[in-house]
């Protein structure tokens, strides 16, 4: 029988658990339940080179260098054209944030798994504990348990309630005493999207739009927090931590710790991206690629796993306010006037990759079928 993951009405046990209890017991365990193996036409394992994700340094652009932010818009251009991925240092997010939010996952997922099933992710909805997604997944499960909670950007012509939501959403779930864990992660949230909104602004101005044309529509964003555990496996080569996607997203910052993982399929390769510690690695998501009628790439990635030691990573999914309409600036069309993709809102992508399609390489493409197949009268032109 498929050990799986078996998630009883409190509590779940996990292969990684199964694993680990097998080795307290000196019995050898290499089992890989199948429905968490993936059957790849490469070899998971294989040394990767090196991705050229470039490292912006934010400072210049902060502090309005004109020749900084020039300089630094080229090189965004370049990587965002061809695999949308690069990396940002001198952010100017203080590193105790980060050290206390990276820390405060270990707190969490080390849990006892009767009270972290108490997050236990609501059916339906995006948010709470995922164990390997057993929950709306039968096959390719990944090799990790995710935690995803709200993000409401504070916003004046917003009612109250947005202004502390993350920690609402921890003391609701988990209990009062995660009220300093909530703060974390509340702080942590808010800085990654005035992050985000900052380099909107130079994703805007190395495309030649109004720089404020993004941030103005992400001002108000309803973004997702993920946090990402992922537990080392005796048959690293068989699973996936997360399997080949392209983000459905804007944008995506991601914190990884000192463990290598995530991967990047670029002129048909997988490409490590090494992690750094002063460096947060950013992502062109489908959402934002559509934005700029696919000037800009959301790209194929993953995350592998290992077999000594855990890994554990933060991703920061930037996501406009549910309904508002996604659609290129003009400035992008006057040169292409041909539109790649419909006007659609966050909220049909979200029902999309929930509903009817698991993310992948070609999301945005299906979602493009998918809408025009219900609506042609919504073709691009
Ligand atoms: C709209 C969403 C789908 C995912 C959760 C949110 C934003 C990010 C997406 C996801 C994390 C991208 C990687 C693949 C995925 C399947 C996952 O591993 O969780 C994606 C989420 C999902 O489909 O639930
Ligand atoms: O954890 C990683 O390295 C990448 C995770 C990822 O791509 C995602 O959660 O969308
Ligand atoms: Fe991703």
């Amino acid at each position: 029988m498929d050990l799986g993951v078996s998630i009883l009405a409190n509590t779940f046990t996990t292969p990684w658990d199964l694993q680990t209890k097998k080795k307290n017991t000196n019995l050898s365990n290499n089992n890989v339940p199948k429905s968490f193996i993936w059957s790849l036409n490469d070899d998971i394992g294989e040394p990767k080179e090196k991705l050229d994700a470039p490292i912006i340094d934010l400072q210049g652009f902060i502090i309005g260098d004109e020749t900084a932010t020039k300089n630094a818009a080229q090189v965004i251009k370049n990587a965002c054209s061809n695999h949308g991925f690069f990396q940002v240092i001198n952010h100017g997010i203080d590193p105790k944030l980060l050290n206390e939010a990276y820390s405060n996952m270990d707190q969490f997922f080390k849990l006892p798994n009767t009270q972290k099933a108490k997050a236990a992710k609501v059916s339906g909805t995006l948010w709470g504990l995922s164990v390997a997604h057993a929950d709306r997944l039968s096959t390719n499960l990944p090799w990790k348990e995710t935690l995803s909670f709200p993000y409401r950007a504070k916003n004046d012509d917003d009612d109250d309630d947005d202004e502390e939501s993350v920690v609402d959403y921890f003391t609701s779930v988990m209990g009062n005493e995660f009220e300093p864990m909530g703060m974390v992660y509340q702080k942590y949230c808010e800085e990654m999207h005035k992050l985000s909104l900052l380099i909107t602004e130079l994703l805007a101005t190395s495309l030649g739009v109004k720089r404020s044309y993004y941030r103005d529509f992400y001002e108000d964003a309803h973004s997702i927090m993920r946090l990402n555990y992922y537990p080392p496996c005796d048959e690293p080569n068989l699973v996936l931590g997360t399997g080949p996607h392209c983000d459905p997203t804007s944008l995506t910052v991601l914190y990884q710790d000192e463990v290598e993982g995530l991967e990047v399929f670029v002129n048909n390769k997988w490409h490590a991206i090494e992690p750094r510690r002063d460096a947060l690695v950013i992502n062109i998501g489908d959402t934002l690629m559509a934005m700029t009628n696919g000037e800009y790439k959301s790209c194929l990635h993953r995350a592998v796993v290992n077999e000594k030691i855990e890994r554990k990573t933060m991703a920061f999914f930037l996501c406009p306010k549910e309904h508002k309409v996604v659609t290129p600036p003009s400035e992008i069309l006057v040169n292409n006037k041909q539109r790649k993709y419909p006007d659609f809102t966050w909220s049909q992508l979200v029902e999309f990759t929930q509903k009817h399609y698991r993310a992948d390489a070609n999301t945005l493409q299906a979602f493009t079928n998918w809408i025009w197949s219900k609506s042609p009268s919504n073709d691009a032109n």
